[in-house]
């Protein structure tokens, strides 16, 4: 555990695709969200959740070192950098250790290979995944903040273009299964109950 990592889980999305809460949804009776705090708790001694107020008092607080809170009110769900910026708000750190709730097969591993690649002249570590950059599942340094609020502040929520104006650094990795997104109640039943028809019956 390093106090140079703040982890960050972002949890403040709306999941209309999914339907419901995906923080919320479970894969062997484990919540999502814990999927996602279970793959930064080996290198954050501090952990904070960013989600929305509607949902801010269903996550269990039963660790100390897990805060939960909501995007900063001027850019509440405002997208996945709102909630990068309400966490860099939150606290101060060197680097920022992110992932979202949808990406229940995520593991430590993967940020034990991103760390591999930290360095003080550089602004980001993403990996790239079947050619895809993978800008969720990363880790940011703190010098990227004031850049996230200008942008924000005109409207620009997209992560890509943010990437785009910071020295990143991209880490090919070949685990797909690690970085399946689960976006819709299609993607759930296809990876996490693949024995449950789409109807919701057990398929004997
Ligand atoms: N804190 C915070 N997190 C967000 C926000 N928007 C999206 N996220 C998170 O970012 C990750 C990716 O979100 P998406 O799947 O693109 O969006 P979503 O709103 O969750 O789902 P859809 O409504 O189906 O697009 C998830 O972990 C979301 O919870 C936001 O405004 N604030």
């Amino acid at each position: 555990m390093n106090d140079i990592y703040q982890g960050v889980v972002l949890a403040g999305g709306e999941s209309r695709r999914f339907g419901s809460p995906k923080a919320f949804a479970e894969i062997d009776g484990i919540p999502f969200y814990q999927c996602s705090i279970n793959a930064i708790q080996p290198f954050c001694s501090s952990i904070v959740i960013v989600t929305k107020p509607n949902l801010q008092e269903k996550f269990k607080r039963d660790r100390h070192n897990v805060a939960v809170i909501n995007d900063v009110k001027e850019f509440r769900g405002q997208g996945p950098l709102a909630g990068l910026y309400s966490a860099m708000e939150y606290r101060a750190s060197p680097w920022y250790m992110v992932t979202p709730i949808d990406v229940p097969f995520v593991e430590a591993s993967i940020f034990g290979q991103l760390i591999k690649f930290i360095d003080k002249n550089i602004d980001g570590i993403v990996p790239i995944v079947s050619g895809k950059k993978q800008p969720l599942i990363a880790i940011y340094n703190y010098s990227i903040k004031d850049e996230i609020r200008h942008m924000l502040e005109n409207g620009e929520r997209s992560v890509q273009q943010l990437l785009g104006k910071f020295n990143i650094r991209y880490i090919p990795m070949n685990i797909e299964q690690s970085f399946i997104n689960i976006n819709r109640k299609t993607d759930f039943f296809q990876y996490i109950q693949p024995e449950v028809s789409i109807f919701g019956e057990e398929l004997k």
